[in-house]
């Protein structure tokens, strides 16, 4: 997945799915009210290679800024990520500062919240009516 997701943004990334390696992924649940504060990833030893990363659940505000914690020029824009949207940082936004101030409530999509006709899928929805997973994947060497 996350390789079709590098080769679709190769002409824009420079970077060729038989390049990138994920290497390790991060999965953050959250919660309605939950906020993840303003950072750089950059944990990694190789801060060259794209970072992509997968919504899924209700939608939230995702705020992105430059390099500068302190820029006000450009401001930080927002956008809203969707269950299912997918978004690739490379180059500049790499390193740029960004977070999550709000999960956005009622827009889980209905093929979400509906029964699927697993046993196991109220659990799943149950959890998935108030919450948003984001899983993002990185190369680190
Ligand atoms: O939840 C998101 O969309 C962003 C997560 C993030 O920035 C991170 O885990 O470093
Ligand atoms: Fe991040």
């Amino acid at each position: 997945m996350t390789r079709a997701v590098i080769e679709s943004v190769q002409g824009i990334t420079g970077y060729t799915k038989e390049q990138y390696k994920s290497e390790a992924g991060i999965v953050n649940f959250y919660q309605m009210p939950d906020a993840l504060m303003a950072h750089q990833d950059r944990s990694e030893v190789n801060m060259e290679a794209p970072l992509v990363s997968f919504s899924l659940g209700h939608s939230c505000i995702f705020v992105i800024g430059t390099e500068s914690r302190e820029d006000r020029d450009p401001l930080p824009i927002s956008l809203v990520l969707r269950s299912g949207d997918v978004i690739v940082m490379s180059r500049a936004s790499r390193k740029c500062f960004h977070g999550v101030p709000r999960i956005i409530p009622n827009t889980l999509p209905t093929h979400l919240a509906n029964n699927m006709g697993d046993d196991e899928w109220p659990v799943f929805s149950d959890f998935l009516s108030t919450a948003r997973i984001n899983i993002n994947v990185r190369q680190i060497i």
